[in-house]
């Protein structure tokens, strides 16, 4: 049985609740959080002992933001800092529930794609972040989930868990003096709900990327990214189940090594990893290698996101000599940045539309990190368009030096295929 917020803890947060006022615009410390307006209570914590006990350790996060990175003296500085304790708190409450879910904390939506209480709560808690800790312009998001199914009937016990899950996060957080209550919740979900587009500023997140491989206790990523006018000018990679230094076998993990890297990107500044509990970023670059037989590629683990026997056939083409390594998410381009690869292939079943949150984050991580991201033609991803990528031909990324004969390889392949007869 897996632990819920325990008793007194439970009774702690509703009776904080309870006594605190409704938020009036005067009274609110984070001016962002006007936006929404039924999102908040906020109380005095620090007059509180019992939430000071609840606060059992000092937050990775805030520590995480306190190392000069690159990027420091870059036009997003704030927003990279911001988008870094969004993450790293996402992360947290994801850690916790995968390490003792239930049952009850995954439903199906409506494609019969799985979404898991920690989906909603890593959404809820970025969304909160990034409405305290930007100050400037109004906010856009552009996010997987919606609230939808949580204020179906039935729906109760879930949104219970998944405001006790961010509630507890928040508590656990010393820097943060805030709790939600269930209309904020769902007003936090549906702040991820803009079209996007290509003028503005609009933050792109994937909550969790790689559902299916949080459930497996596998790989997945929480997946923050910001459009400015169309491009994509900073993106952050959590991925809790990654290897800090690298990864060196099929299943992502490598023996005796910290794990847990947050990749993050500004446009121009590069791309870095650190450790997703404060360690110092380090600057990161794509492996150089120009011969394909020395590259190893990475690819989806599930068989239904793309096609594996192009992508082999690819790679046979190629002259690469090592077999895929199959990890979910976006844990691959971060995985790429760093050059634990050479090579990222996904070639979508037809039909498929692929969405911007699936890709913005890693795009700039690799591209940051001296890599190439393109479509199938060697066309660039085009982010401006809303919430779809809209494309169809399948999404590739190696180095400069590789890209040449990967296209090429691509394109015979897919020719290859076509000329094969379906068996329908
Ligand atoms: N049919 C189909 N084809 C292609 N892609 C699909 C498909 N269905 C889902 N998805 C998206 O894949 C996201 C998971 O990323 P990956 O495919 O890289 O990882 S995995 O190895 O397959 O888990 C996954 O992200 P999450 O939904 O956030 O988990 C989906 O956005
Ligand atoms: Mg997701």
């Amino acid at each position: 049985m897996a632990a819920r917020v325990g008793l007194p803890q439970q009774a702690l947060l509703a009776s904080a609740l309870a006594r605190s006022p409704s938020p009036s615009p005067a009274r609110l410390p984070y001016p962002p959080l006007l936006r929404l307006p039924t999102y908040c209570r906020f109380f005095s914590a620090s007059a509180d002992a019992g939430l000071q006990n609840l606060r059992r350790r000092l937050p990775f996060a805030a520590r995480a933001m306190s190392q000069r990175s690159e990027a420091a003296g870059s036009p997003y500085a704030a927003e990279l800092a911001a988008a870094k304790k969004a993450v790293s708190l996402a992360a947290r409450l994801c850690q916790t529930v995968q390490q003792e879910i239930e049952q009850s904390d995954v439903q199906s939506k409506a494609d019969k794609s799985p979404v898991t209480v920690a989906d909603y709560g890593s959404q809820i808690l970025v969304s909160l972040v990034l409405n305290m800790e930007v100050t400037t312009g109004s906010f856009s998001m552009v996010a997987e989930e919606d609230s939808e199914d949580l204020r179906k009937d039935g729906a109760e016990e879930i949104l219970e868990r998944i405001t006790d899950l961010v509630n507890e996060t928040l508590a656990e957080d010393a820097s943060f003096n805030i709790l939600l209550s269930q209309e904020g919740i769902l007003a936090a979900i549906d702040s991820g709900k803009s079209e996007g587009g290509p003028s503005g500023r609009h933050w792109v997140l994937d909550p969790i990327d790689g559902t299916k491989g949080f459930l497996r206790g596998g790989q997945y990523a929480i997946a923050l990214a910001l459009l400015d006018e169309g491009k994509v000018v900073l993106g952050v990679l959590g991925c809790p189940n990654l290897p800090l230094s690298s990864i060196n076998n099929l299943n992502g993990s490598s023996s005796g090594d910290q794990v847990g890297a947050l990749f993050s990107a500004t446009i121009g500044c590069g791309a870095e990893v650190q450790s997703l509990d404060g360690s110092p970023p380090q600057k990161i670059s794509v492996c150089s290698t120009d011969n394909p037989v020395n590259a190893s590629f990475f690819e989806s683990y599930e068989g239904a996101h793309t096609m594996h026997d192009l992508t082999g056939s690819i790679a046979e083409k190629l002259g690469v000599q090592a077999p895929p390594v199959r990890i979910d998410s976006q844990a691959k381009y971060g995985a790429l940045a760093r050059g634990d690869g050479a090579i990222y292939l996904r070639f979508p079943y037809k039909g498929y539309r692929e969405k911007i949150w699936d890709h913005a984050a890693g795009a700039i991580v690799v591209t940051e990190a001296g890599g190439l991201v393109t479509d199938a033609s060697g066309n660039d991803l085009d982010f401006s368009k809303g919430r779809f990528l809209d494309l169809d031909t399948g999404i590739i990324a190696t180095n400069k030096q590789l890209m040449p004969s990967l296209l090429k390889a691509v394109q015979e392949a897919i020719k290859e295929k076509d000329q094969v007869p379906s068996p329908l």
